[in-house]
């Protein structure tokens, strides 16, 4: 082999001196960490229990470049190993080393796959152990023994990055919780590491095996994984891809593999997401990781060892998993699981008190502290790596602008896999999906991306992308409810015949906001629906130029779901516009799920159950009296509101001729009853009739959002309920200190007068006697002077 790594054999760039740094490991290191000094450049490989140290020939603090990720970002992007070809290529998007797949050009070659005997650096390539999208790990013999041989197969720009990055955190985690590094040969044309040998399967390839694990088992792992994300954390990373397929189960522990490092912050979670997502947590759809993301995934790793299944996906549900979401689950695991799997991050429990409980659980689960499961504020840890995420340091810095969070609307450049993110088009897919109109899908994408642009769509046909999501979310093709054609225009009238909202197409200005009532709402988009099947036609040919291949669908399976097996449903109108469609598929494209891989993907609960169609359709046919009553509930605050806001208008000095709607028999009667109920004074029941419109408002609203919440199965109340909430009490407020203001200026005015007449009667009552005792006197006087007394 002609590859002359034998730790790091880069070559150094031009000007640099030659010494014995140059044929040391140069994988990125921390600007805080030690460095080691480099070994010597032809000195044996170090066993493994001495793994080699890799460093920076630019020094401790390691060339500008590496900020990016060792520094402690999420997941560094630009990562300089010391300054040569790794960091220019980097930079370039592409390896300028000039070995095959990884050109200057920075344009993705074919990749080059070691084959077995190879010799890489002093490592000879055994077996393969196994290979993702991004990389093949082989097992490998070196000077120390047995190693696990790690080898870049990804083309793509920033691969390269990525697997430095992974290397370089992999020799900062020492070993604690994941594989030690052993060596690294980052700038060979075959870019390369080799790491300690994990012995055992993956927790995938053990539940394919065994099934099921036993409660004491799953709580092995929790611990185990637990304690390994918390090494992490310490270094300020999040995995970010915890799944079965990246634990290998040891007969002794259970160790965490392919670091999520190379899936970079607020980008491409790679171009292999399927398997992944299904793990996803929520926020990260959202592009917006969280400290306790990885959390989530682990809660749904922990359900799917303890059950063999995943729950449905709640991506887009927006709402906790319940207990009947997780299925039949040991009780003991059930308040952990749920904790775990919060929607909220916020909501989830904090890394080390879930490995708290884990202990107690594993130990005397009667001691179970529920404190520990509850919300809990961000730890200093956490603070400090969301400080990091959110001030853009390192890789972070590729985060969106949060203005663009709000809609996630796909940008210009990213990977066409990175529609996954996009909330407004997997709201709607999840939508179509959860209906069991997967043949309404392709019409959605073409509709979404004749908005936002071809281009988007990474030259890939509507049924590929459609296909693409499918696998990486996993949802299992669905079945159509009896009756529909599995189309747009079917899943339209299934939503009308239902009730159900009905909405537009992601592109059309559909004035459904103009319009009231479900009739005029269909006939909006009817329209649309017929507009979508036109622009999946206009969309479908710039996507993918060129001839159909052999895989290209039969026209008459255009004309519906080419993946979807279909119930016997009734006549399904034919699609003329369907039918000659340019959709033209081709075989899968790297990075796409191969039907195999679907295949092996545990599917959710959901997704395997076909008589979920009925049983929903059941659901929603009883839910129809919860939203009559809603519906007539609905009106009664609003109702209330008005009569709320007329009283007040009664307020204004003036307005008071208007006559009181308190003195409705049912206001007049509450008020009285209040009275009584409070022993207030009588003069209080007009007050307190004012008062009772808006309680009753409040009342309603909360009734409503009940109704509401419940029949939409989701926890929590809504923003209008609130709303109506704060309007509610305002209005109170507001009637409760202006009624009481004029209750007390009545009463002053009262007292005044009292008092006046008082004064008066009392100044009349002093005139008079004054006057009569002046008369007396002046009488007794006169009578004294006058002679004859
Ligand atoms: N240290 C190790 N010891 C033993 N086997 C390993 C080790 N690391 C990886 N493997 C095996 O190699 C397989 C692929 O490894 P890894 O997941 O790291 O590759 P990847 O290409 O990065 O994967 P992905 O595409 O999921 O990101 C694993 O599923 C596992 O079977």
């Amino acid at each position: 082999m002609s590859d002359e790594t034998t730790r790091m054999t880069a070559p150094r760039p031009a000007g640099e001196p030659a010494g014995g740094g140059d044929r040391t490991a140069v994988v990125p290191t921390p600007a805080t960490r030690a460095v080691q000094p480099p070994p010597a450049a032809t000195g044996p490989v170090p066993p493994h229990t001495a793994p080699t140290r890799v460093v920076l020939p630019g020094g401790p603090t390691g060339p500008a470049g590496t900020t990016g990720g060792a520094t402690g970002g999420l997941a560094p992007t630009s990562v300089v190993g010391h300054g040569g070809a790794v960091g220019q290529g980097a930079a370039g998007g592409g390896y300028t080393g000039s070995g095959a797949g990884y050109t200057g050009s920075g344009a993705p070659t074919a990749p080059r796959i070691p084959a077995t005997g190879e010799v890489l650096g002093q490592f000879q390539l055994g077996d393969s152990l196994g290979h993702g999208g991004f990389a093949h790990v082989y097992r490998a013999m070196g000077p120390g023994g047995e190693v696990a041989l790690k080898v870049l197969t990804n083309t793509e720009p920033g691969s390269l990055d990525r697997f430095v990055g992974e290397a370089a955190l992999l020799d900062r985690l020492a070993g604690r919780g994941f594989p030690q590094l052993v060596a690294a040969g980052l700038e060979s044309p075959t870019p390369w590491f080799a790491m300690e040998l994990v012995p055992g399967p993956t927790l995938s390839q053990r539940l394919a095996a065994e099934g099921p694990l036993p409660v004491h088992e799953v709580l092995r792992v929790a611990d185990d994984v637990l304690d390994a994300l918390a090494v992490l954390q310490e270094e300020h990373f999040l995995h970010r891809d915890v799944k079965p397929a990246n634990i290998i189960a040891a007969p002794d522990r259970n160790v965490l593999i392919d670091l999520g490092i190379a899936k970079g912050h607020g980008t491409s979670t790679s171009t292999h997401a399927a398997g992944t997502i299904s793990y996803m947590a929520p926020e990260l759809f959202v592009r917006k990781p969280h400290a306790r993301s990885d959390v989530y995934s682990l809660g749904l790793l922990l359900i799917f060892i303890a059950t063999g299944q995943l729950p449905n996906d709640l991506n887009f549900a927006g709402r906790d998993l319940t207990a009947a979401d997780v299925g039949p689950v040991d009780q003991r695991l059930l308040p952990l699981v749920l904790a775990m799997t919060r929607h909220r991050p916020e909501d989830r429990p904090p890394l080390h008190n879930l490995s708290r409980t884990v202990a107690q659980l594993a130990g005397d689960s009667a001691r179970l502290d529920p404190a520990l499961l509850a919300a809990a504020g961000a730890t200093t840890i956490e603070r400090g790596l969301v400080t990091e995420v959110l001030t853009g340091s390192g890789a972070a810095a590729t985060v969106a602008p949060t203005s663009m969070l709000a809609s996630n609307p796909v940008q210009p450049g990213e990977p066409m896999t990175n529609l996954v993110y996009d909330q407004q088009l997997m709201g709607r897919l999840h939508q179509v999906h959860g209906d069991g109109f997967d043949g309404a899908a392709e019409a959605v994408i073409s509709t979404y991306l004749a908005a936002v642009g071809a281009q988007r769509a990474g030259g890939r046909a509507p049924v590929e992308i459609k296909d693409y999501l499918w696998a990486a979310m996993r949802w299992a093709p669905a079945f159509t409810p009896e009756g529909y054609s599995d189309t747009f225009e079917g899943w339209a009238a299934y939503r009308q015949r239902h009730g159900l909202p009905l909405p537009g197409t992601p592109t059309t200005s559909t004035p459904r906001r103009q319009t009231t009532g479900t009739a005029a709402r269909v006939a909006a988009v009817a329209p649309a629906a017929h507009a979508t099947q036109q622009q999946a036609t206009q969309v479908a040919p710039s996507f993918r130029p060129g001839p159909p291949t052999q895989q290209a669908p039969a026209p008459a399976q255009q004309a519906g779901p080419t993946t979807q097996p279909q119930r016997p449903t009734g006549p399904v109108p034919p699609n003329p516009q369907q039918q000659t469609g340019p959709v033209q598929p081709t075989a899968p494209a790297q990075g796409f799920p191969g039907r195999d891989e679907r295949d092996a993907l545990p599917s959710r609960r959901d997704d395997r159950d076909p008589s979920r169609d009925s049983r929903s359709d059941r659901n929603r046919d009883s839910d129809g009296g919860m939203r009559a009553v809603a519906a007539i509930l609905g009106w009664i605050p609003r109702i209330l509101m008005a009569i709320a806001v007329y009283q007040l208008v009664r307020l204004i000095p003036g307005f008071d001729v208007m006559p009181s709607a308190a003195e409705l028999p049912l206001f007049a009667a509450l008020g009285d009853i209040g009275v009584a109920a409070l022993s207030l004074d009588p003069e209080w029941a007009p007050r307190l009739a004012e008062l009772s419109i808006p309680l009753l408002g409040i009342i309603t609203a909360a009734l409503v959002n009940l109704v509401r919440a419940v029949r939409q199965r989701r926890g929590g109340r809504t923003w209008p309920f609130w709303l109506a909430v704060v309007v509610w009490v305002i209005v109170i407020a507001v009637q409760g200190v202006v009624g009481y203001a004029q209750q007390v200026t009545e009463d002053a005015r009262d007292s005044f007068q009292e008092q006046r007449e008082q004064i008066q009667d009392d100044l009349e009552q002093g005139v008079q006697d004054t006057t009569e005792d002046v008369r007396d006197s002046l009488w007794q006087s006169f009578e004294d002077v006058l002679p004859w007394n």
